[in-house]
């Protein structure tokens, strides 16, 4: 036995209600080994005995992307006692039929009323909401999840079970059980003699027998162990050894984790310590499973009763993804490869994971607003985005990597998204580029801790280092994003972050870093109908208790990607002392690549040059006289309130920072020498971002003169 490979996951519904039985992990496994699930016939029939895992899995499991993409070898059935092939039931296109239900009764039983969006409005998806109106090592949520998939061989269950061939079969099954034993136990064999390569001189005892820490582990021994472990520390004072501490238990029980799910001690230890063990136990499970396949319909071209009526007639299998969104499709099976299906070349679907839409929805941005996705591509989220405001106003879409954000704009134009525009800066020399958003994402760059599943390379590469650089990034990330937002928003003045881990490190202190920083926003409700609570305390930290009102996601709990989502709201001008982290050239070369292996960190120390810089990077060009002086003071006033700044407050002291010192050294020539060596970031607008380009041209041209930054943000303004 390996880490269950239980792919009956992909099968379960996603989000509510909460699946209290996977932290049971002995009522998980056998409900696995008998295929008995809620998820009904077709389940049974398609997963039954894919649960043995087995030593091959766990071997796989270690830094190779065990889980990716695999949906055939995943969801092959294991030659079981052949039952006669369920009949699929079809997809009820009649309004009379029975709902589709929430329970994971049977694949395709239901009401296409479910399918249907309301009047299609992705408002809808808002209705809960309250009051206000995605490199190597950093991990991009929605990466690979525009694959295809094909369905599974069902050929097996052909066989019809009769009295005349039941031997037969049941022989044949056995001879080839035997078979596949033999072939795992030389696989077994073969990859221990490989792992051990450079030990194989001294690799035996002296009476000839191989060395006990060559021989690969009995992965149903650790299993067990594992899960006997996990009971006792669950029931500590009842069931320990005296002589062993709650300690002992724990470093034996994470020695067998790392052996058992090939996660290094690093990683195992830091997941492990955010659950009690049991749940820690369903969490690591869950990894080893791959999430529903799910499908965004895309509003601005279609409905979703209209696309799943498409889809069913092409042999899909599929149910809305639950009752929390109006546009995600669960897909369970496909006959066509769904990355290339006519309705998704017609652009009226994306592949996306479920939990990849709470970022946007808790955002809920309005129509005729202006919103910044700051780290955007694929552009699942901006996307969405997008169709949430029906194409009006305008979407800022970022992304650092040029590479990436070919990605983004081909999305752009598949879905008919026309409200975008596509810009390709550090996201950290925001809001110098342009600010005065009503909202702003940031979707983060993060570890991946929640996508392991996807990436399980994520269990062995990850480092302490990570855990150090990815926060920081974040951290300035996020103020950046703060600093990007207009509080005096009349619909809006919110930020939404997410990243797609799981790590406190990367959530919770980011969000209580910028609460430090920022006085003037505050956490509100995300307004999302699931999720669990954002940590208060970890170990020994301690967080402010709106930290509650931030919401945690997790794959064994309601099979989605590990995922965090905090939503803020702005509440006043970001005051002037406030240390902002986007904007120094050293920042910006450091931050902006276009490698998309590349990780934009900002080191330590030049965020700190940042700090000292501030005041010289916002110098914008000379003055002639008295009158032009009050004229540039009224602009930089303008300026500042679209940065959050308060002119008022700081008055003289602001505007002497923002004003150039004009001095001999600050003549006009000095002035523009070292505006470009400011300025010079070299920000490339992609795609359709005409908007950009012409106001940064112009500010170059502009030599010496009063637009600079101020240009920029006036002319791409809507
Ligand atoms: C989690 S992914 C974004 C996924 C995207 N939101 C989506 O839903 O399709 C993170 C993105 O951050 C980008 N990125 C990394 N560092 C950045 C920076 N300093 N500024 C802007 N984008 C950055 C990466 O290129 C990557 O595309």
């Amino acid at each position: 036995m390996g880490p269950s490979k239980g792919p009956s996951r992909r099968m379960q519904k996603q989000g509510v209600p909460e699946l209290p039985s996977s932290l049971n992990d002995s009522a998980s496994a056998k409900k696995r080994k008998n295929g008995a699930s809620a998820n009904g016939a077709i389940k049974k029939q398609k997963f039954a005995g894919d649960a043995k895992g087995g030593p091959k899995n766990a071997a796989n499991s270690a830094g190779k992307k065990s889980t990716k993409g695999d949906f055939k070898t995943q969801q092959k059935p294991a030659k079981t006692v052949p039952a006669a092939k369920p009949k699929k039931a079809a997809m009820p296109l009649d309004d009379d039929d029975e709902d589709l239900d929430e329970s994971d009764d049977g694949v395709q039983t239901g009401n296409l009323d479910d399918f249907m969006d309301g009047d299609d409005s992705d408002a809808d998806d808002f209705a809960n909401a309250p009051s206000d109106p995605e490199d190597d090592d950093v991990m991009h949520s929605d990466d690979d999840i525009q694959r295809g998939m094909w369905s599974e061989d069902e050929s097996d269950a052909e066989e019809v079970l009769n009295a005349a061939n039941i031997a037969g079969l049941s022989q044949k099954l056995d001879q080839e059980r035997e078979e596949e034993e033999r072939a795992n136990e030389a696989e077994i064999a073969e990859n221990a003699m490989q792992t051990n390569i450079a030990d194989l001189e001294d690799s035996d005892d002296e009476d000839g027998k191989p060395k006990a820490s060559l021989l690969p582990p009995d992965m149903q021994l650790l299993r067990t162990r594992i899960t006997e472990t996990v009971r006792v520390l669950t029931n500590f004072k009842e069931l320990h050894d005296p002589s062993r501490s709650r300690a002992d238990y724990t470093t034996a029980l994470l020695k067998d984790i790392c052996a058992y799910y090939g996660y290094s001690a690093f990683l195992a230890e830091k997941l492990f310590s955010l659950f009690p063990p049991q749940e820690a136990l369903a969490f690591f499970d869950a990894n080893e499973t791959p999430r529903p396949v799910v499908l965004r319909t895309n509003t601005l071209r279609t409905s979703r009763r209209d696309l799943a009526h498409a889809l069913i007639n092409r042999g899909v299998t599929l149910e809305p993804v639950g009752k929390w969104s109006k546009v995600g499709l669960q897909v369970f099976e496909s006959q066509v490869p769904l990355g290339a299906t006519p309705e998704y070349l017609a652009g009226h679907y994306i592949l996306q994971a479920a939990s990849s839409f709470l970022p946007v929805m808790a955002l809920a941005p309005q129509e005729n607003e202006r919103a910044l996705d700051m780290a955007s591509a694929p552009g699942g989220k901006s996307t969405y985005l997008a169709a949430v405001m029906r194409n009006t106003g305008v979407v800022f879409a970022n992304d650092a990597s040029k590479e990436r954000s070919k990605g983004l704009i081909g999305n752009i134009h598949r879905l008919g998204v026309k409200n975008t525009i596509v810009c390709n800066y550090s996201a950290l020399e925001f809001p110098k580029v342009m600010g005065g958003f009503d909202r702003v994402l940031l979707d983060a760059p993060c570890s991946g801790t929640g996508v392991i599943a996807k990436d399980a390379s994520v269990k062995t590469n990850k480092t302490e280092a990570d855990f150090l650089r990815l926060p920081h990034l974040q951290k300035q990330l996020l103020l950046a994003a703060i600093d990007s937002v207009d509080h005096a928003s009349k619909t809006g003045g919110y930020i939404v972050y997410s990243t797609c881990s799981v790590t406190v490190e990367e959530n919770e202190q980011v969000v209580q870093y910028v609460l430090n920083k920022r006085p003037n926003v505050k956490l509100v409700e995300t307004g999302l109908a699931f999720g669990k609570e954002g940590f208060i305390r970890f170990g020994s930290k301690r967080f402010h208790p709106s930290l509650k009102m931030t919401r945690r996601y997790y794959p064994h709990a309601y099979n989605v990607d590990g995922f965090y989502v905090a939503k803020l709201k702005k509440t006043g001008p970001t005051p002037e002392h406030a240390v902002r982290a986007q904007g120094s050239k050293e920042a910006k070369e450091h931050s902006r690549t276009n490698d998309p292996d590349d990780e934009f960190v900002a080191p330590e120390e030049i965020v700190e040059e940042v700090e000292d810089e501030d005041k010289e990077e916002d110098v914008f060009g000379g003055f002639d006289d008295e009158e032009d002086a009050q004229l540039i003071e009224r602009n930089l006033h303008k300026q500042m309130r679209r940065k959050g700044l308060d002119p008022k407050a700081t008055k003289s002291k602001a505007v002497q920072a923002l004003t150039p010192k004009f001095d001999e050294k600050d003549k006009p020539e000095a002035v523009e020498e070292k505006k470009e060596a400011n300025g010079g970031h070299g920000g490339h607008a992609l795609g359709t971002s005409n908007k950009l380009l012409t106001a940064e041209n112009g500010n170059k041209k502009k030599k010496g003169k009063k637009e600079g930054a101020a240009g920029a943000k006036t002319k791409s303004k809507r």
